[in-house]
């Protein structure tokens, strides 16, 4: 069954996102909005939330112009209706506790473990062969442990991290050069805590095809990579009571459009590495080629030794991280197994 089609396209598919909250529903809104998807699934734990949502986002159908149908669900934490979530072929986790302000990194992983964990659990038995997006924080561990509950291979599970911060990245330049958004070329790689181990890759921005660092000097260069780094917690701060979502729902969006398209448009992503840029076993942002099965390929820029060695840096950092809570992703003897059979996920 599909949906009625209002021009020559097909809407097939359904995309299932996690977590009804202001990340989840925004998501869901978007996805619907591309109208390339039959069904999309809404599901939360607060009773009616999800139902609410997708009647809401339905009713402005007419105005928007889009057939895509939301459907909202109630599940209950640990009850796994497996059913509830069969033949998506995307899932978004999207589900995340309410972080108080003054909880630490390890506070907020410890909140958000579970509910991943939950999870990565419903979608291993309910959607066994779907592709998983994952935004809830600290992203870069929460998308390890999602890959560790659904057992999946890791190229079927990814982050949604740098792609945010590349377009933060990219707004923030065009604001200072007052150029369009599309003229600037930038990718943004390792991790999306909002320190140093985020990098936005100087060495390779453009704008225009004209270097970066011949427009900007070292000083606007600094003041570009910290508005970057600052561009989730100057929301957040803003907000008072919650952290951004258009822009990080507008990046989920993208990447679920890249694996629905199969044509591997390179995203910068959350993806597990082994072996690409001198990295193993840590999960961590970098351009990655998409499709129907998830992480493609990743792509494997020539970066200047000091990039390099920076990056290497954010790697140790999200290995002891995930390390910490994960069960070893290899054994001794699993290392000396071929890579790609391994893994699933080709490295170039
Ligand atoms: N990756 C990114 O770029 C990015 C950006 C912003 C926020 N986030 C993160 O995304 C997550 C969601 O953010 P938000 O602003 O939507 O938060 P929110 O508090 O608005 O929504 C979270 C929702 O998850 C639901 N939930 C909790 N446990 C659940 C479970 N087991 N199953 C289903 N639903 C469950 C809650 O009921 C709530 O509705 C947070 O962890 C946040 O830090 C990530």
């Amino acid at each position: 069954m599909t949906t009625p089609t209002t021009e020559a396209q097909e809407r097939r598919g359904t995309v299932a996102v996690i977590g009804a909250g202001q990340c989840g529903r925004m998501t869901a809104q978007r996805v619907a909005e591309s109208d390339v998807f039959e069904t999309v699934l809404l599901v939360d734990v607060i009773d009616g939330l999800a139902e609410g949502i997708a009647l809401d986002i339905n009713q402005s159908r007419a105005i928007v112009g889009f057939e895509t149908t939301v459907v909202g669900r109630t599940i209950r934490i640990g009850d796994h209706d497996h059913e509830l979530i069969a033949d998506a072929e995307i899932v978004v986790i999207a589900a995340g506790a309410v972080p108080e302000p003054h909880w630490s990194v390890k506070q907020l992983i410890r909140a958000n473990e579970p509910i991943v964990r939950s999870s990565g659990g419903l979608i291993a038995h309910g959607a066994p062969s779907a592709v998983v997006i994952v935004m809830t924080n600290p992203v870069d561990v929460m998308t390890a442990i999602a890959h560790e509950a659904t057992g999946f291979p890791p190229r079927r599970v990814m982050g949604q991290s740098v792609l945010l911060d590349t377009s933060r990245f990219a707004d923030f330049v065009a604001e200072q050069l007052s150029v369009l958004r599309s003229s600037v070329n930038a990718i943004v790689v390792g991790s999306h805590a909002h320190d140093r181990s985020m990098m936005p890759l100087l060495s390779s921005a453009t704008v225009d095809a004209v270097p970066l660092t011949s427009m900007l000097d070292g000083a606007q260069l600094n003041t570009a990579v910290s508005a970057t780094r600052r561009g989730g917690s100057d929301v957040a701060r803003m907000l008072n009571t919650h952290s951004s979502f258009y822009a990080p729902s507008a990046a989920a969006a993208r990447m679920v459009r890249a694996v629905k398209d199969d044509n591997e448009t390179a995203l910068p992503v959350c993806a597990y590495l082994e072996g690409a840029y001198g990295i193993r076993d840590a999960w961590l942002g970098v351009p990655a080629r998409l499709g129907r099965n998830g992480v493609q390929e990743i792509v494997e820029l020539a970066l200047p030794e000091e990039e390099y060695m920076a990056l290497a840096a954010a790697a140790k950092i999200l290995r002891a991280e995930q390390r910490e809570i994960l069960a070893p992703l290899l054994t001794a003897s699993e290392q000396d197994a071929p890579e790609r059979e391994r893994r699933g996920q080709s490295n170039s």
